[in-house]
């Protein structure tokens, strides 16, 4: 087997590179290049390595037909166009804790250093002034901390706030009142916050909702004399009305450790007293760029040799538990979402995944995933695990899932229904020895087959005799059978054939089976 080929396309510590030879990946460091040199490299890659550098755009995606992974080594993604990555499906994973206590350090830092003028204190001595008068700070003992944003970093950021003595507002819409007292912080709405804080820091991710949060008007409702961290992401603050109200005098000093645009090679902030800055350095220590760097190569490098899924940001994640669990029924699932996919014809607004028994334990998402896949590959060569569910939702297919924990006629159950023109239609299947996929049920029959390699669908009418001819034609034309799966709805009635041969079925032959007495389908199938 080849083995995966990565890029690492940022500086990184070494261990990434150390990491990925030994998981069995080919990896190349390159680090430095133009957006065209990368174009011109992407196209022989199956995972790409990144920290804060490389901006996946849709060019960079459009020339990587191989890739399947994108890592970040780190925690913000917004370097990576991911809605265009999940539709070309490229999976993205991030590492979100590896540098969450480097950054809630780098925050508490700068929080110091405002309180201090520690920069520039620094700066004058050295400059020969000894300028003892000049410094008058103020202590973070019994002051407030405003947090937007109380996440990952945002909770150590509190929890080392609430060990200097500090009080903590926090204002974060998912932060439930027990997980506020948990922390030990209050809860608030952001004009309490804003009216309440000595310091503020923010700790959110730059969103349409994020974006300027801290915005001229909500800057002007702050406490006369605030200071500002931000080591978040640059847009958080509005960056020229936090100058004119250092300017005035209200906003009291103010430390970005990111930037609107960066490199922010020149900002009117520049050369304001009491503004300080670092080079998006949050992340920048030994531990959290080794944290990261290990983490970000296992997860890539397990997702290209083993399949496994940690951290992913367009696809559900697959646990070290799960994966082993979940794999068969994924193959089932696939299956199923194939089987339906293959014999539907026309619109289909609406497929339902029912779980039942065993299978309703489990996390639905990537069985569903794996149906859908399965159901969109008949139409579509490019479709995998991570579009699949992007691309029902552009077709305008609606998909629900069901789950029955109680046991019905099988122990374990996954069963697939679309919705036709024609009326709902279902297929259904099970494992055995929970681990070999097996229809069990197709279109209201019951008909036991494992959905492999080519197969024939016959459906006609249960007359005897019919089993011979069928076996003479393909005889005839040197098809083998391998296995003959047969269900009828009632004696006489309908009956379902369902054939797995040793080669495919040429459009000759198919044509002579439909011509048999009695027959009023047949259909080639592929697994
Ligand atoms: N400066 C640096 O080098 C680094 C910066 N970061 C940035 O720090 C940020 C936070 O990271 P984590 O804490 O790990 O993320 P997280 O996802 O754990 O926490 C973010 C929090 O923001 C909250 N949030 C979302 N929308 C909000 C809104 N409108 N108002 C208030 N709160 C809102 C979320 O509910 C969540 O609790 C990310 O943007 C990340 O990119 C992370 C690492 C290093
Ligand atoms: O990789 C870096 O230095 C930046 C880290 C960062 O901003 C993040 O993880 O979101």
């Amino acid at each position: 087997m080849t083995k995966p080929k990565v890029l690492v396309s940022d500086k990184m510590d070494p261990n990434a590179a150390r990491i990925f030879a030994e998981m069995g990946c080919d990896v190349d460091v390159i680090t430095g290049e133009t957006p065209e040199q990368l174009i011109a490299r992407i196209g022989e890659y199956d995972g790409l390595a990144i920290r804060s550098s490389t901006k996946v755009t849709k060019e960079i995606l459009d020339a990587a037909p191989n890739l399947k992974v994108i890592g970040r080594a780190g925690i913000g993604v917004d370097n990576v166009d991911i809605p265009y990555a999940s539709s070309k499906g490229v999976v993205v994973m991030n590492t979100p804790f590896g540098n969450s206590i480097t950054t809630a350090e780098h925050a508490i830092a700068l929080m110091f250093a405002l309180a201090r003028q520690i920069p520039e204190a620094n700066a004058q001595t050295q400059a020969g002034l000894w300028p003892k008068n000049g410094f008058m700070g103020v202590e973070v003992t019994g002051k407030t901390l405003g947090l937007i944003g109380a996440g990952n970093i945002g909770s150590i950021v509190a929890a080392r706030a609430l060990g200097l003595k500090m009080k903590v507002v926090a204002f974060d819409p998912f932060l439930t009142p027990e997980r506020a007292v948990e922390m030990g912080v209050e809860k608030g709405d952001l004009d309490t916050l804003l009216a309440k804080a000595d310091f503020i820091t923010l700790h959110t991710p730059l969103t349409e909702q994020t974006r300027n949060i801290l915005s001229k008007e909500n800057l002007a409702k702050t406490k006369k004399g605030v200071r500002i961290i931000n080591c978040a992401r640059g847009g958080l603050v509005d960056e020229a009305a936090l100058k004119e109200a250092m300017d005035a005098g209200h906003v009291a000093g103010a430390a970005l450790d990111v930037f609107e645009t960066e490199p922010a090679k020149a900002s009117p902030l520049f050369g304001t007293p009491n503004f300080i800055c670092t080079p998006h350095l949050g992340a920048s220590t030994n531990e959290a760029q080794v944290n990261v760097a290990l983490q970000v190569a296992e997860q890539m490098a397990d997702f290209l040799v083993n399949g496994g899924v940690t951290n992913a940001l367009n696809m559900p994640s697959l646990s070290a538990e799960e994966a082993p669990k979940l794999k068969p029924y994924m193959a089932l699932a696939e299956k199923l979402g194939s089987l339906v996919g293959q014999l539907t014809t026309g619109t289909v607004p609406r497929v339902s995944i029912h779980t039942e028994g065993a299978a309703a334990e489990l996390n639905a998402r990537p069985i569903v995933a794996a149906v859908l896949n399965g159901f969109l590959r008949v139409q579509s060569d490019t479709v995998n695990m991570v579009n699949a569910p992007f691309l029902a939702k552009d077709l305008g297919i609606e998909v629900r899932e069901v789950k029955t924990e109680r046991e019905g006629d099988y122990h374990t159950l996954v069963r697939v229904s679309v919705k036709t023109e024609a009326g709902e239609r279902s297929v259904a299947g099970t494992l055995f020895s929970n681990a070999e996929p097996r229809l069990v049920e197709l279109f209201g029959i019951k008909v036991e087959a494992e959905l492999t390699g080519d197969m024939l669908y016959i459906v006609n009418e249960d007359a005897p005799g019919f089993i011979g001819r069928i076996g003479t034609l393909l005889g005839e034309n040197s098809i083998n059978i391998g296995t003959f799966n047969l269900g009828r709805r009632e004696a006489g009635g309908e009956a379902v054939l369902l054939l797995s041969v040793d080669n495919p079925v040429t459009s000759a032959v198919l044509d002579q089976a439909r011509k048999l007495p009695g027959v009023k389908k047949v259909m080639a199938l592929k697994f």
